[in-house]
């Protein structure tokens, strides 16, 4: 869970009487009862390698091991996090199945797991939950915790007022389900903010579509969400994108995956996630508002234009889309709207 804004507090202290570290989000899980209830939601089955991200000083570690698991890799970059749990575990028959890894989990290479079950700081919530969705081989699911905000945009679905980019993308890779509100006083320190554990598991197979593609359309619309698609897509610097893309694809002849019916999320796709997040980790949901001025007829010059521009204006009709807005389109809508416009020879990336 994610730390951001506590302050030290004296009566946080590790058994050697070091300080947890806000800046790397430590908040021990206090409760017990709330432990036991995070592993039952878990499912987890004795073949199991569980990968554990952030063990702190075990308390979750503890319980995962007593469940009776295969194994417990856990990644944790505090070192003397570390030395508090190897000094907690060593000499106990639970040792054997647990491998500790020092480093940073988001520079690290994953190890194989069957499921994630963690308690992580909340700074890394985003790129964490698209470097889990784009490792391979696609993992049985993940138990995690997260700040409650975060919690409600990764299920929020259309029409709720959290629903945004981040929401759209990780439903389009995995199911997404809230088990648990966590309040503050559940951890050592208490955070400023409430939790939530959330249940992710990875769609198998993914879904026929190039991610690329479908994160420039999500992007596009996203970037006012409130805004009818319709006047999203008169804006000059869209058209202009659109068009660019267009023209590409036409002198390089190039026939769309779409169009043969093979387009589909590739390994390589979905490891762009990884680099994506950063941009959707602050996203707020507000919209943007340039001064852009939408392109009407008496600025298209070129006859071309205006043909593009009326191109553009038909697919969103075709598909009823023209007075809908990003805020209130399922996935279902954007797949349709995806393929609407690639089987047009229109693409976004
Ligand atoms: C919220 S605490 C959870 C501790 C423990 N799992 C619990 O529930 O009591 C988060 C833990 O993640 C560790 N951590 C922070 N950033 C990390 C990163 N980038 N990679 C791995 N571990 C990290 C912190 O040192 C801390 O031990």
């Amino acid at each position: 869970m994610a730390g951001g804004k506590i302050k030290r507090s004296s009566g946080a202290r590790l058994q050697g009487g070091i300080p947890f570290e806000k800046s790397k989000g430590q908040h021990i899980l206090k409760n017990p009862a709330l432990v036991d209830s995070i592993v039952d939601k878990a499912g987890l089955k004795p073949t199991d390698t569980v990968l554990e991200i952030g063990p702190g000083t075990g308390n979750l570690t503890k319980r995962l091991l007593e469940a009776g698991v295969k194994s417990v890799v856990a990644i944790e970059l505090d070192p003397r996090m570390v030395l508090e749990l190897n000094r907690r575990f060593q000499g106990t028959p639970l040792s054997s199945r647990l491998k500790v890894i020092q480093g940073d989990v988001l520079k690290c290479d994953l190890p194989y797991f069957d499921i994630c079950v963690a308690n992580i700081p909340y700074q890394i919530s985003s790129p964490l939950t698209f470097k889990l969705l784009s490792h391979r081989p696609i993992f049985r699911c993940a138990v995690i915790m997260f700040q409650h905000e975060f919690a409600m945009r990764l299920v929020a679905k259309a029409g709720d007022s959290l629903y945004c980019r981040l929401s759209v993308n990780v439903q389009l890779l995995s199911r997404v389900s809230h088990l648990i509100k966590v309040g503050r006083n559940n951890f050592r320190p208490p955070p400023k903010v409430d939790s939530s554990v959330v249940r992710i598991e990875p769609r198998k197979p993914l879904p026929p579509v190039s991610f690329k593609e479908w994160d420039g359309l999500v992007r596009l619309c996203f970037n006012r969400k409130n805004k009818t698609l319709g006047s999203i897509f008169k804006q000059k610097k869209v058209l202009a994108l659109l068009e660019k893309n267009y023209k590409t694809m036409q002198s390089l002849q190039l026939t769309s995956d779409a169009e043969t019916g093979n387009e589909k999320m590739s390994v390589d796709d979905v490891a762009l996630l990884a680099h994506m997040v950063d941009e959707l980790n602050m996203e707020t949901g507000e919209e943007k508002d340039d001064d852009e001025m939408e392109m009407d007829d008496a600025d298209m010059v070129e006859e071309g234009r205006a043909f593009f521009k009326e191109k553009i204006m038909g697919i969103l009709q075709q598909g009823d889309f023209a007075e809908k807005r990003a805020s209130k389109l399922s996935q279902v809508d954007f797949l349709y709207l995806l393929s609407l416009f690639n089987n047009a020879g229109i693409h976004f990336s």
